[in-house]
């Protein structure tokens, strides 16, 4: 075993160069796949992955020889003790082979997926399904794109998964955690992660649970008491998302003054022929104003901004890329032009962001904070992007006044955006670590799945639902094998950081009206932050933001606590009960 902090520190000198040489390499063969899905750009792939996978082993078993207890610098222990982290490439190289088979047929899959008319065309999740999950108000049609989309995905994927979570679990344990939601949760360097989480769930309960009644009476007034139970869960299918994870293009069913509808930013973009690089200008263009980084030439060259018109396979959803390699740096995206794109975007550019801050940092340093200050980056700035002060200022909204109770459809939009979203961002996890602790067994996946969904988000599923059936595969992060609590974290993160950073540029009045574009001391607030990638535990760097180390609720009640006001008021002079007494459907009787 080695002992002095010298060799440590000349170990990991030494680890910096060949890192980003194996690592570029991955990344542009994993990039060349997900852009191209082609057999030879698979196998590429896997090549490259066997690489990445050999070099991780090398020095993830090296640097657990280190004794650090009386090492003199926390840098070199930090990243002597993130270095042994290695993942599945722990795993010894035919798992890996086979693991790594598993991870791309259940992604793949995903990716590929159609559903086909009777007769005639096969349309795909985006943006087709997705455009009929958002703007279809028949009921049936609805049903259809809801059931063929799991029937597709879910299903093919159930089989695959059972052996994914075993091999996940041994990789897990060779890195020393019992099951692969223990090292997940690891990622939070907390050990009261599970019990804040809840925490937090409970303090956000009473927006949900009034949201939802309120939801539930304009579903009832819309689709009738055949489809609505007042009583009981919504219908899955009826939220405007495949996933009824956010709620926002029901914002019309729902809205609170119907004599008084926003305009459509949609419309609008369409109107002034926007295009998909205009969207990423937009964003790149509120980036620069707070003084932060631009996206590079690079960025613009080699980013897939829109979906190929040349019949590619590709993978659509989201993501943002690092190639360790200068400023290279890429999104890819099948953008449409929808106002729910253009946020989205924003969100992405959040991720370039934090690649473009910490890019002097040690590779090992090399990422966010937390996970969830990941996803907190992005989706702060789009709490200003989507103010209407800035869609004004921005000529994406013409009405200059916005009287109090516009305020309130505002409010509305933002709630059904950030507010539905809540439980599912937390339940997704809970079912994973469930499945991962062998709490959940293969024979009750499914549902144990709509347990999870009726119990936190009060959703039942439109069709009787078997163990054939594997719902949870048909979103995204599942196949995918991405956590997801890192949505839920960064859903209460990005308000508190919303709160700091308006204070700091000086915004007075109620956080929902505060835009900090072009303010150049929240931009430093943000920069600073982003600098230190993951070298300083989260808590010291939210410390340092915001003044207090631990993740707060208060922010994001705050932001919506005039919306509550009218929401209780609402669901009293309707008479509505907050909860669902009943478990189902009850669409037996119907069918
Ligand atoms: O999945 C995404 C956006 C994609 C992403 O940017 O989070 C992406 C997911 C991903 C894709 C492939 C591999 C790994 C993760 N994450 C990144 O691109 C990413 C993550 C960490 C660091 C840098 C980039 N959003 C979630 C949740 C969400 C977030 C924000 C608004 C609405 C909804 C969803 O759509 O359900
Ligand atoms: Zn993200």
């Amino acid at each position: 075993a080695f002992y002095n902090e010298t060799q440590a520190k000349l170990f990991l000198k030494f680890y910096e160069q060949p890192a980003r040489i194996v690592f570029n390499e991955f990344m542009e063969a994993t990039w060349n796949y997900v852009t191209n899905i082609t057999k030879r750009n698979r196998k590429n792939m896997f090549q490259k992955e066997v690489e990445k996978s050999q070099f991780m082993l090398y020095f993830g078993s090296r640097a657990r020889l280190f004794k650090t207890d009386h090492f003199q610098n926390p840098d070199v222990k930090r990243m002597l003790s993130k270095l042994q982290n290695i993942d599945k490439s722990a795993l010894p190289t035919e798992d890996l082979q086979k693991y790594n088979r598993l991870l791309t047929y259940m992604e793949t899959t995903y990716s590929t997926a159609e559903v086909c008319l009777d007769e005639g065309p096969c349309i795909p999740l985006e943006p087709d399904l997705e455009e009929i999950m958002a703007t279809s108000r028949d009921e049936k049609e609805l049903l259809w794109a809801w059931q063929r989309w799991r029937d597709a995905v879910g299903r093919q994927i159930r089989p695959v998964f059972e052996h994914y979570v075993q091999l996940s679990n041994k990789a897990a344990q060779y890195n020393g955690y019992k099951d692969m939601g223990a090292l997940w949760r690891a990622k939070y360097e907390s050990n009261t992660l599970e019990e804040d989480l809840k925490r937090l769930f409970d303090e956000l309960q009473p927006l949900y649970l009034n949201l939802h009644a309120y939801v539930r009476r304009s579903l009832f007034r819309y689709y009738g008491p055949e489809v609505i139970n007042l009583r009981g869960p919504i219908p899955a299918h009826l939220l405007g998302n495949m996933w009824a994870q956010s709620w926002d293009n029901i914002l019309d069913i729902a809205l609170p003054y119907p004599k008084k509808p926003p305009e459509d930013v949609t419309k609008i973009m369409k109107n002034q022929h926007w295009k998909p690089e205009k969207m990423f200008q937009e964003a790149n263009i509120f980036i620069t104003s707070l003084g932060l980084l631009p996206a590079p030439s690079e960025f613009w060259v080699k980013s897939m901004l829109e979906k190929p018109a040349d019949g590619r396979e590709v993978e659509c959803h989201a993501s943002a890329w690092k190639f360790y390699r200068g400023n290279d740096v890429r999104i890819k995206k099948c953008t449409e032009v929808t106002i729910e794109d253009l946020l989205s975007i924003f969100h992405q550019m959040g991720h370039i962001q934090y690649y473009l801050q910490f890019q002097n940092l040690s590779v090992i340093y090399q990422e966010g904070a937390s996970p969830a200050f990941e996803e907190a980056v992005g989706s702060v700035i789009t709490l200003s992007a989507s103010s209407h002060k800035h869609l004004l200022s921005r000529g994406l909204l013409s009405q200059q006044h916005q009287d109090s109770e516009e305020e309130v459809n505002f409010l509305l939009g933002i709630a059904l955006e950030k507010i539905a979203f809540i439980p599912f961002s937390y339940l997704v996890d809970v079912f994973r670590w469930k499945v991962f602790d062998g709490t959940i067994t293969k024979s009750i996946y499914n549902q144990e799945w709509w347990n999870l969904r009726l119990k936190y988000q009060g959703l039942c599923p439109p069709v009787t639902r078997s163990e054939e059936d594997f719902d949870p595969g048909a979103k995204f992060h599942i196949p995918a094998s991405v956590p997801y609590v890192r949505y839920f974290l960064s859903l209460v993160l990005q308000f508190q950081f919303h709160e700091a950073l308006c204070r700091a540029s000086g915004h007075a009045g109620p956080l929902h009206r505060c835009d900090i574009y072009n303010s150049k001391v929240a931009g430093k607030m943000l920069g600073d932050v982003l600098k230190l990638g993951s070298s300083r535990p989260w808590q010291e760097v939210l410390k340092e933001m915001t003044g207090q180390s631990n993740i707060s609720a208060k922010s994001f009640l705050s932001y919506f606590k005039p919306l509550l006001h009218w929401l209780v008021n609402e669901n009293v002079k309707q008479g509505d009960i907050l909860g669902w007494l009943d478990y189902s459907c009850s669409f037996e009787e119907k069918s």
